[in-house]
């Protein structure tokens, strides 16, 4: 298994894309960290998949936004696994609204999520990356909304691009330590993040019509380019983004 004896720590990951990360990475033999913000019941479910296959797991609350809360994330995930070799900054949240009732708290927490928990958790781990001296891979799950806008996320794709961005520059800071800095940019997902969105059938045509591959994505689409990004098949990749669209971004014409 490419990932034995790895410790791995992926946010949000009770549910959606983060869930399937954490799985297909305890499948490779990692040893995982469930972050997620309170999202007890389905951290556990995620835990006892793992569990099901043999594969080794703690879950721990702790919401991105926090430095607080991500202190406690790594110093429990010190107590029991004693290094973090993988970080996969996933946790994010999406609420589609029109760009007029964007209030500065929704702007505010949507940053605090998606983008500042990146950097808390990034800077959490690289510093026992460091420290350890066994180098790491931080793996980070922007979007293609780094690259094209949104309607209805203008207080979203800001933050996406921002992690693309801070993926780059750690990159250049990280990269003297063995530490490789990667993101992912999915195109759409169906996850509980756009459940309500395409539950409006128009809405799904539409999207589903502007991707080649002739479906939206599915979790374990980017669960495996997760797991590669992890891999030691990966070793000289750093700074760069891999796009998991079906081919919606070249879709123009
Ligand atoms: N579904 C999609 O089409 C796409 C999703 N993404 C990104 O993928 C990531 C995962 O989203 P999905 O799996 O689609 O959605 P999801 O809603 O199924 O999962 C989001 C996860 O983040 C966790 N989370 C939310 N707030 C948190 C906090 N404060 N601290 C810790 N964890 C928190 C939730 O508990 C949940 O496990 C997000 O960053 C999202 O922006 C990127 C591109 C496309
Ligand atoms: C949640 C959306 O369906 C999803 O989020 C993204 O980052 C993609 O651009 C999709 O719009």
């Amino acid at each position: 298994m490419a990932l034995t004896g790895k410790v791995a720590v992926v946010s949000g990951a009770s549910r959606g894309i983060g869930r399937a990360i954490a799985i297909r990475l305890a499948q490779e033999g990692a040893k995982v960290v469930i972050d997620h913000p309170g999202d007890d019941d389905a951290a556990l479910e995620t835990m006892s998949d793992i569990q099901k296959f043999g594969g080794e797991a703690i879950s721990v609350k702790a919401d991105v936004s926090s430095s607080p809360e991500v202190e406690f994330l790594f110093r429990e995930t010190l107590e029991t696994y004693h290094t973090v070799d993988i970080l996969v900054n996933n946790a994010g949240i999406c609420p589609f609204v029109d760009w007029f009732e964007v209030t500065e708290d929704l702007w505010d927490r949507v940053h605090a999520i998606n983008l500042k928990g990146a950097f808390l958790c990034s800077q959490y781990a690289s510093k026992i990356m460091r420290d350890h001296h066994h180098g790491g891979r931080i793996i980070s799950i922007s979007s293609i909304s780094a690259l094209v806008g949104g309607g209805l996320q203008t207080h979203y794709t800001p933050t996406k691009a921002g992690i693309r961005s801070l993926m780059q520059s750690l990159a250049i800071v990280l990269g003297p330590y063995g530490i490789t800095c990667n993101s992912i940019l999915p195109g759409s997902i169906l996850t509980d993040i756009n459940r309500d969105h395409y539950a409006d059938k128009k809405i799904l045509e539409r999207d589903v019509n502007r991707i080649p591959l002739g479906r939206l994505g599915t979790p374990d689409d980017i669960a495996g380019v997760a797991a590669f990004l992890a891999s030691d098949d990966a070793r000289y990749i750093t700074g760069a983004d891999i796009l998991v669209d079906g081919g919606l971004f070249v879709n123009l014409q």
